[in-house]
């Protein structure tokens, strides 16, 4: 094996661990996982005897795999620097492969011998096992480690795996799903990833409200007027057609990520870091989410499918003439909707959600609006009206927090303007590059679940989103055209404009 360059990393290395990959041909591994590994090795948090085991049913042997590996990584760079080949030699000497199908027994008897020559070289019998293969093999893959009793840990030995998504189409599959997966690993092995979670700025919701004595006092009914969440996303289907056609939106977006960023927001501060109490309070919030009525939906909830348009300059298609769609396609590629949260601190208080694709920018962040002033020393002041002041929370791209409010603009007559104050993380912080999944890697690896979601969070997010799947199926919430490049459909703004509201502007520009 290749020694370990020396690099400075802010965290201790994770421990020693064979980190299995199943789907380890696929386009997950190349995209995402090993450039992410690569970055945790660039930091010097990766353990030397570290070792990933790849395992699909593309023909490989060791040798052609790392070659394979090289091409990829290659080809995506690591992710925004150039690539370090000490590093990469260190990291790719740790890679082996096994050539097996994930419904076969003999596959999981090769890779258990293939750990057990492992832990006779290193002494280590730790094992990660990384699901990045299509939903319909979670559990069987789960199913057949259990049987090959490769799920079993030692007094000195961990044993999980990580889950991708989607998990689970509708509240009783992902019941079912859980069901399957707690019949064979406890609920501390197992990680079920959102990548939401990996991203810095959602992270620091927590820091900013519990790390700050200023904004907690003032986070509660009493003073929120409404939040809106976005995330906008300008690419359109791209080649995922089958896959996005048959989920849509809703089920893509809101159960999972956008729900994890209303439960960062609006959670109840948890007694400790620990990822129970962080996880417990999330749970609890998810749950007060108002489940809707079938009649409720067609007016809470508007759902758009782009048409043919522009993004950025670049022609789009209509999405029932992308590939893999069905030309008489209902599926929506956009979502809004209204969500109560009935609980003692935010009842009444209305959550926007807006997620979509094809639209005019990308952009994803939240946003806290206050109520406005009480405007007795102003209100016969045309030059005075009141802005509510707004706090934002920018996930991506170009990720801080802006805080709107209203100053004087300087002159003798008193008139007031809405200004920004902005922080940046790139104007404070060097951050490192980045896939978003080296943290979830980093802290699985670690044994912290914190950033991982428990079962009882993901049942909890489908809860509140299956009246809606049900309205949609009895044909109760019509989906609306929108021009691929605009902003979603006029729809979407009819429904904050029924509560006297206005989106904050997907197009803007965040002044220096
Ligand atoms: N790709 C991405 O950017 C993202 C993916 N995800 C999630 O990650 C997971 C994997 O996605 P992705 O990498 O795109 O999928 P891929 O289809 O690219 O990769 C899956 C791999 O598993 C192999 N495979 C399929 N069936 C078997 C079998 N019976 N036995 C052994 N190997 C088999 C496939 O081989 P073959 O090609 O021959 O079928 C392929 O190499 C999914 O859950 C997805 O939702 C999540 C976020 C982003
Ligand atoms: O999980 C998914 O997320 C992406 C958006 O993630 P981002 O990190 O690029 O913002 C979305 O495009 C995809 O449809 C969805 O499956």
């Amino acid at each position: 094996m290749v020694e370990a360059p020396v690099i400075q990393a802010d965290a201790p290395p994770a421990p020693p661990c064979a980190l299995v990959i199943f789907g380890a041909s696929g386009d997950l591994t190349k995209r995402l996982l090993m450039p992410s590994l690569y970055n945790l090795a660039h930091e010097g948090v990766l353990d030397a005897n570290f070792t990933i085991i790849g395992v699909d049913r593309v023909e490989h042997d060791d040798a052609s795999f790392r070659e394979h590996l090289t091409d990829a990584v290659e080809e995506f760079g690591a992710k925004s620097h150039p690539l370090d080949r000490e590093v990469w030699q260190w990291l790719i000497s740790r890679i082996g492969y096994v050539t097996g199908d994930f419904d076969s027994p003999e596959t999981y008897e090769r890779l258990k011998t293939r750990l057990a020559d492992r832990q006779g070289e290193t002494g280590d019998a730790n094992a990660v096992f990384y699901m990045a293969v299509t939903p319909r093999f979670f559990a069987p893959i789960a199913e057949h480690l259990g049987a090959a009793d490769l799920l079993t840990e030692g007094e000195n030995a961990f044993r999980r795996f990580v889950v991708e998504k989607p998990f689970g189409t509708d509240l009783a599959s992902a019941k079912a799903l859980n069901a399957r997966l707690l019949a064979v690993a406890d609920e501390n092995q197992i990680y079920r990833m959102d990548h939401f979670l990996g991203k810095e700025t959602v992270q620091n919701v927590m820091a900013l409200r519990f790390g700050n004595g200023m904004f907690e006092p003032i986070w509660s009914r009493g003073y929120v007027d409404h939040v809106q969440i976005t995330a906008a996303e300008t690419v359109g289907v791209e080649q995922r057609g089958r896959f996005y056609d048959a989920t849509g939106a809703l089920r893509d977006m809101v159960p999972n990520h956008i729900f994890q960023l209303l439960a960062m927001v609006a959670m109840e501060p948890p007694n400790s870091f620990d990822a129970d109490a962080v996880r417990t309070e999330k749970s609890k919030v998810i749950q007060a989410i108002r489940q809707m009525r079938l009649g409720e939906a067609a007016t809470h909830v508007v759902r758009g499918q782009y048409r043919a348009g522009e993004v950025l300059g670049k022609p789009v298609a209509d999405y029932r003439e992308e590939p893999d769609v069905s030309p008489e396609s209902h599926t929506e590629t956009f979502i809004a909707m209204k969500c109560l949260i009935d609980n003692w601190r935010w009842n009444g208080v209305p959550f926007y959600i807006r997620t979509g694709k094809a639209l005019a920018t990308r952009r994803t962040e939240i946003a806290i609006h206050f109520k406005k002033a009480p405007g007795v020393l102003f209100r016969n002041d045309p030059d005075c009206e009141l802005a509510p002041n707004v706090l934002v929370i920018h996930v991506q791209p170009d990720e801080g927090i802006s805080l709107r409010f209203a100053a004087k603009v300087p002159g003798r007559k008193v008139r007031l303007s809405e200004v920004d104050m902005d922080f940046r993380y790139a104007d404070y912080f060097q951050s490192a590059p980045s896939t978003g999944y080296e943290t979830l890697i980093y802290d699985c690896l670690s044994g912290d679940p914190t950033l991982f979601q428990r079962a009882d969070n993901i049942e909890a997010g489908w809860a509140a989103v299956d009246p809606i799947l049900k309205a949609v199926e009895a044909g109760m919430v019509d989906v609306h055209g929108y021009a691929a490049g605009s902003s979603g459909p006029t729809m979407a703004d009819v429904l904050l404009a029924q509560d006297g509201f206005q989106w904050l502007p997907l197009e803007r520009d965040r002044p220096r």
